[in-house]
Parts: C-alpha cells; structure tokens; sequence
C-alpha cells in the first residue's frame, strides 16, 4: 500500500508533464482526470507525512523501552548485589560451615532407641543416670520430610547464582540414609534433584546468561574416577588410572581430563546423573544391601558474564555422598571391603581435620592429606558455603557409630574450643537474622517485580523491531563458551605434561606417571636398568607385601583388581623430603597418606633368631629411633598406642629361600632329606602358602574352625583377642624394608631374595596333618599374577578358609602396626578426642 502510494507521487511531474504538451486535446476528461491526479497528489504528501509520524513514534517507542530497559537492568542489578550483600550476611551469621544432623527412622517402632532428638539436639542415652547432648545448627528429625531438608538448603544453592562456590556434603555410618538424602527416591527426590532444578529455575528468572555444566566423579580407595566415563567391568582388571588434580594461578581447583558436559535442562542433567551412578562403586555390606564404597561428587559450574553484581565469573557447587564411615572390625569386612573401608574411613578423617581448622581458623589447613580435601579445596574455607548433613541411626546397636558420626559432626561445628554462645548473644543474633530475613524477602519480590517488567519490555521490543533482543552480555557468553569448547585438554603421553604446567609439588610422581600409563602396580623392579626415581629409594616399602586377596563373589562385581596389602604402606628416605610432598600431594592413596614414615637408619644392627622379649624390645628401639630421628604421620602415635596391646612376636630369622621347598614330608609321608638337613641344623621349615595352592593341601572344615577358633576375631571391647594373634616371623621383605628396622642382616643375595621374598604368618596351632606349625610365603608378585585360578578351582571350601586366613593375616598385620585398620584407637578416637 504505502509503495504504491509513493509510486503515484513519483509518476507525478511526468503527468504534468504530459498534460502540458496535450495543451490541444482539452477536454473534460482531460479536467477530471487532472483533478484526480491533484486529489491523488495531496492524498499521497498526507499519507507520507503520516508514515514518517508512524515511523518516528515507532522509533521513539523503541527508544524509551531501550531507556527503560536499561533503568530496569541497573535497578535488578542494583536489586541482585543487594540480595547477594545480604543473603551472604544471612549465612554468614548461620555460619559458613553449618552442621546438620538427620536422624534415621527406626525400622520397627518396637525396638528400644537410646537416641532421642529435637529440632537442635540430640540426646543420647548412655545409661540409666548418664545422658549425652549434641546441639546442630538444624537436627532433622526422625519424621522429617525431603522438603524439611531442602528448605534449609535453598539459601546456599542461591548463594550458589551470586556466584560463591558451594559444598553440600552427606556424612554417616553405612546405611543411615545419606544416598536418600542426597539422591533421594523418585517419589520423593533428594538434595541433587532439588538443588539442580533449582539453579534451572533462577537462571531461567535471571536477567543474566549462564552456561551451566556438569561432572560427576567417585573417589574409589583413593583414586579419582570419572563417573561420565565407563570404566569396563573386568572383575580383574587394572585399575583405572587416577585423574589428576591441579591449581590454576587463581588457585582454582581443576580436575585433569574430567569429563564436563554443558547442560541446558534438568533431563540432561538427569540422564547424565543415571549414567554416573551405573558406574559407580557400591557393593553389598553387612550394613547396607548396596552399600557406597567410594564418595560420589557431582560438580556443577556455572558461568555468567556480565553480572558484575556476581562474586565470581565462574563457581561451583559439589555435592558430595561420601562413603559410609564404618567401623571395620563391626562389618567383618575383609578383603577389598576392608580396603574400601579403610580408605573411606582415612579421607574422612582428613576432611574432619580440615573442617575443623578451617573452623578454628588454623593458619595451616591440611588440605593435601586426602584427594577428597584436594579436590574440594576451593570449595571449602573462604567465602564458600558449606553445609554437612551427619547421619545417624536410631538403633541401639549402632550407638557406638553414632556417638562417632556426632563427635565428628561436633569437631567441625564452628564451637570455638568448647564455647557456647551466651543465650542473649544468640538471641540477638536471631533478631538480626530475622531482620535480615524479611528485607531479603522485601528485595526478592521487587526483583521478581522487575525481572517480570523485564521480561515484557523485552517482548515488546521484539515485537517492535521484529528481532529479538540481544544485549552485549550474551554476546560476552557466547565469547565465553567458545573459550571454553576450545580450550585444550591435556592429553596423556603427549609432549606437553603435567609437570611442565604444575608447580613443583603437584606434578606426578614418577610412580603415578607409571599408573598413568599402564596401571602398574606391580612391585618395585629389580631388574637390571630399573633405575626409577622409585627405586633409588630403598626403602620404600609400598606395594612389597601381598597377601592373598580373594575374589569373592562381591569382588567381582567391582572392577578394579586385586589390592595388597602393602598399598597401605610405605617408608620414604628422610633426605628426600621433596619425594614425600610429592606422594602426598599426588601419588599415594589415602590409605597409604596416613602411613607415610620418613625413614632413619638406625644404628640396630642385631642377626640372629630373635626370642620374643628381644623382638619386642626391637620394636620399642625401632619406635624410640623413630620418634627421636624422624618425621611422621599418624602411625607414630598410632604405633606407639598400639605398643601396650601388641603381644605378638617379632621372630627374626633369617632363612633361606628355597622355591623347591616341600611339605616337610615327603609324598609317602618319610621326612625329606632337605628336612634331616633342617633339622641337624636347628631349622625348621613351615609351610609355604605357594606350597598350599601347589600342593592342593587342604583339611578338613572342622579342623579349620577348630584352627581358626583359638583366633578370634578381636572387637572393639576385647583387645585381648589381640594376645592370640599369630606369630609373625620376618621372612625377607629384602628390598623394601630396611633390614635395621626388624635387627636383620641383609641377604649378601639382595637379587635373589627379593624374587622369593614376602611375609611369613605362622599359626601358633600347627595342622593336625603337619607335624609343623602352618606358616604361609606369599612371594612377592603383582597381584594379578596370583593364583586366582587355583582358588577358584578348589570351590567353595577353599573360599571359605582363604577369607579366613585372610582376616588372620590382616589382623597380624594390625597387632605389629604394619598396618592401620582405621578402627578404634586410630579413627575413632582421632575424632573423638
Ligand atoms: N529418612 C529416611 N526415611 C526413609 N527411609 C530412609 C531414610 N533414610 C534412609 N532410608 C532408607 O534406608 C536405606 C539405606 O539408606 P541409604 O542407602 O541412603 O544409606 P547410606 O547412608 O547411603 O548407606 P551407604 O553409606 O552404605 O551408601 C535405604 O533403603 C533408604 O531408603
């Protein structure tokens, strides 16, 4: 319409034109028609004036919401800062580690509960006259609902949008419900469900672009999976190789290839959410059907320029379902159960002492004793908010779990050395928070007010101009997600490595360079040219013991391989401090972190059978030699508390290693002449386990009981238990522990004896089939080599008292300190002191 009306206007001076040169042809028609063409002109200059009004008053409509936008945006922004202000000073207040307590419902209303709560205690009832109180920011009680919970959350997921990073962490014994109250069931969702379609919800309402993405990995016996990855289900298999932790120079955390997925919707999230879990490690346990055996962290970043009112460009929340803590002798776990338990029970004491420094404003937080405080180390402390969810049960049987989980819980309340605030202090404090409380709900609905005016002016602009509104922010968003996609990862084996990008303390060790590659967990190398970093450390002790380890039935249905124990162990050259911030930093598992001794020479020098008094004596030397000489972890106090309870004995012999070595009989039951020759020189053979799996000895099932009966297993109450344990004898551990620490000569053959070198357990009962007390070699070999098959092959009886004399080895390995289970005067009382 309006083109044609211009068209005529053109055509005008033509017309004219042509009328003036048909001067001669006048005529009515003529007069008409220039009549209409004059009508036509002066219609056609009205209806041009009309459209350039139209145009103009478009343009200034156009322009006064552009105005108002911008009004708007500086009022939301303004609103946005003024909400972050006091939202932060809400938690502050709150406290930026809180701690909240959920009890567990009993699963009969019958049974007897010592455990009684309210909305900020809990009492536990020690006897009939002793009561014990634990006050919680929040204690959720038995009835609460998943919607309880999360109301106590909100505040930090929102914390979470004003750009502070965030931890929201599950802690509890084994089956007290912190899957359900992370995770949630699908009729009534948990804390992750809630807390990611949440972030959804506010990024849709916000007037800001995000780019949001996800990770979800487990911290499995020390090393970091990623859960977006599957890892194959070989029941033995290598196991995977660690991902790397390492700090940009703003000291961000960073995970090293870690997979991140952006996420646009809650379903994706959702979808990737059900693919972690189908990866993660859970297994059954005496305490739990399908126990977690590892801590489950999901990451979520998110990313917004252009909100200046935000705390940072990029932050993140983790939520965390740790593992179960789990008192390892309760659980009877044995094997990789006992492993896992170990290792949970290990990160969690690190994240205990980390909390509470942070708590106590310690100038050193140990952040670098676990991978779990590594990683969450930017998310921890600071400004960042942190909430902890304890569990409990109810049940009387578990009381002493519980007590545990509460002191635990107490230690990283923010009780500054046992002071309670004063009523009235707390009472003021309340009014403040409620004060504080009512404004943020003042500011909120005039945010929302003026988002929803947002939200119009811009459809009508889109409306107006036809195209929709982009502001400067979300082109600054696209930059962002473009630096982001094309960021390189690093790459395995590729020239540019870890240790050109890290600071020193944080690059690989030559050790989990070698995991990185292969897996390798074979033991150190004597062969000729291994001259690793690692092995010009002789005394490292790491991955030199192994014991049998049994693929059970619940074995298999996890994927790493075997374990030895000697992952729990390792000594370290004191003169090479640089190497032992390097394992700690990297390369070791937690269950090895606790173990870490710095190594002396001691000045002992004894050869010989040692009788049990000197044995014993040996270890106070050793003990004494390393308290005086060297620096330790935990397992010197650990050690040394153990002293008193260890009644087992040191029995030094040097033997000599003899692969060939038989029954100390002969098939017809005559002595072999290796035995006369034993036995004129004063040395008697016990039996080698390699000799049991060769040799398909086996008794019968009433004499293992019978066997197995005068060891019983020791608990918590019963340390005397510890008195039957069986001899341990040294037996070679060549290469790996220095000989001065048990006052053995060294083999002159170091190469030969390290082939045939291991640990010798030798039963105070001897079999009644064997005139010789039951000992057992495992030679040093790497795990996989072991002889899984002949187990197997030999059924379930075969099984049964491999787990057995499994249990007993590990508990000889506890009674001499050489390893740590975690239990009592180790964990428990760390926490409880
Ligand atoms: N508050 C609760 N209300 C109802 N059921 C619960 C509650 N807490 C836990 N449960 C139930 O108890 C069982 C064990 O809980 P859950 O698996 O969450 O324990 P967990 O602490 O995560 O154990 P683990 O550490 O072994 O993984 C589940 O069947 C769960 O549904």
């Amino acid at each position: 319409m309006e083109r044609t009306r211009s068209k005529r206007v053109q055509n005008l001076p033509e017309t004219v034109h042509s009328l003036i040169g048909l001067r001669s042809h006048l005529t009515s028609s003529w007069v008409k028609s220039v009549s209409n063409i004059a009508k036509n002109v002066s219609s056609s200059s009205e209806i041009s004036s009309t459209s350039k009004e139209e145009d103009d008053s478009a343009f200034i409509e156009e322009q006064s919401i552009r105005n108002q936008l911008s009004t708007l945006t500086v009022q939301v922004n303004d609103q946005n800062k003024r909400r972050r202000q006091i939202l932060n000073e809400f938690l502050d207040l709150k406290g930026n580690i809180r701690v909240f307590c959920r009890v567990k419902p009993l699963d009969s209303k019958n049974m007897r509960a010592p455990v009684a709560s309210d909305t900020r205690n809990v009492f536990i009832k020690l006897t009939e006259s002793k009561r014990k109180t634990y006050n919680f920011d929040r204690v959720f009680q038995p009835d609460s609902s998943q919607d309880d919970v999360f109301l106590e959350i909100e505040p930090v997921i929102k914390s979470v949008m004003d750009g502070y990073n965030a931890c929201i962490f599950a802690y509890g014994q084994t089956g007290t419900g912190k899957t359900f109250t992370m995770e949630g069931l699908p009729e009534s969702p948990g804390i992750v469900p809630r807390a990611i379609k949440g972030l959804f919800k506010q990024v849709e309402e916000s007037n800001h672009k995000f780019v949001i993405k996800f990770s979800m990995l487990e911290i499995y016996m020390g090393n970091l999976r990623d859960l977006l990855v599957s890892q194959g289900t070989k029941p033995i298999g290598p196991i995977p190789p660690s991902l790397l932790i390492h700090t940009n120079p703003k000291g961000e955390i960073g995970i090293e290839n870690l997979v991140t997925r952006k996420v646009k919707d809650f379903d994706e999230v959702f979808k990737l959410y059900k693919l972690g879990c189908r990866n993660r490690a859970t297994a059954f346990t005496n305490s739990n059907s399908a126990s977690s055996r590892s801590h489950c962290m999901i990451r979520v970043s998110i990313t917004c320029a252009g909100a200046t009112e935000r705390r940072r460009v990029r932050n993140k929340i983790w939520l965390v379902d740790l593992g179960g803590s789990e008192r390892v002798l309760k659980t009877k776990a044995t094997g990789r159960r006992f492993d896992e338990g170990k290792a949970i029970n290990l990160s969690l004491s690190a994240l205990g002492d980390v909390i509470n420094s942070l708590q106590r404003k310690n100038a050193h937080i140990p952040y670098r004793n676990s991978k779990l405080t590594q990683v969450l180390k930017d998310s921890l402390g600071q400004d960042s908010k942190t909430l902890m969810l304890v569990h409990i049960g109810r049940k009387e049987d578990d009381l002493c779990e519980t007590i545990c989980s509460l002191d635990f819980a107490t230690r990283a309340k923010n009780v500054h050395l046992g002071q309670e605030e004063s009523k009235e202090k707390q009472e003021k404090k309340e009014t403040v928070m409620m004060n504080l409380q009512k404004t943020l709900e003042t500011i909120e609905k005039d945010r929302e007010a003026t988002l929803k005016e947002i939200r119009y002016l811009n459809e009508t602009l889109e409306k107006l101009s036809g195209k929709p509104h982009v502001t400067e922010e979300a082109e600054e968003v696209d930059e962002i997600r473009e630096e982001i996609q094309v960021t390189p990862k690093l790459r395995r084996n590729k020239s540019r490595r870890a240790s050109d990008v890290f600071c020193s303390f944080m690059r690989p060790t030559a050790s989990s360079n070698r995991r990185l590659s292969g897996a390798d967990f074979s033991p150190i190398s004597s062969g000729p040219g291994s001259k690793s970093r690692r092995n010009s450390m002789a005394h490292v002790r790491s991955e030199s013991v192994c014991l049998p380890m049994m693929k059970n039935v619940y074995d298999s249905l996890c994927d790493s391989s075997e374990r030895s124990v000697s992952k729990s162990t390792c000594a370290m050259s004191q003169n090479r401090a640089d190497d032992a911030a390097t394992v700690y930093s990297q390369d070791i598992s937690e269950c090895d972190i606790k173990l870490v001794v710095s190594e002396h020479k001691t000045e002992v020098q004894q050869t010989g059978q040692g009788s049990a008094r000197k044995a014993c004596s040996k270890i106070g030397i050793f003990e004494k030699n390393v308290n005086r000489k060297t620096e330790f972890s935990r397992i010197n106090s650990w050690l040394r508390s153990q002293s008193e309870n260890r009644s087992c004995v040191l029995d030094k012999k040097p033997r000599r290693l003899n692969k060939n070595i038989s029954l100390g009989r002969s098939s017809n039951g005559d002595q072999t002449s290796e035995d006369i020759e034993e036995s004129k020189a004063g040395i008697k053979h016990p039996l080698l386990l390699k000799d049991v799996f060769e040799l398909e000895y086996m008794c019968s099932a009433e004499t293992e009981d019978q066997i197995l009966s005068i060891y019983p297993n020791p608990n918590e109450e019963d340390y005397a238990s510890l008195h039957h344990l069986p001899s341990f004898r040294y037996d070679g551990l060549s290469q790996h522990i220095d000989d001065a620490w048990f006052g053995v000569a060294r083999s002159a053959n170091r190469e030969q004896d390290s082939h045939a070198s291991g640990l010798l357990l030798e039963l105070k009962q001897p079999l009644p089939n064997s005139q010789k007390g039951l000992a057992f070699v495992e030679d040093v070999a790497p795990p996989l080599l072991r002889p899984q098959g002949i187990l197997v092959e030999r059924g379930r009886g075969a099984h049964t008292f491999m787990q057995k004399l499994e249990a007993l080895c590990y508990r000889t390995l506890v009674g001499v300190g050489l390893i740590d289970v975690s239990y009592g005067s180790d964990f428990f009382n760390g926490l409880t002191q």
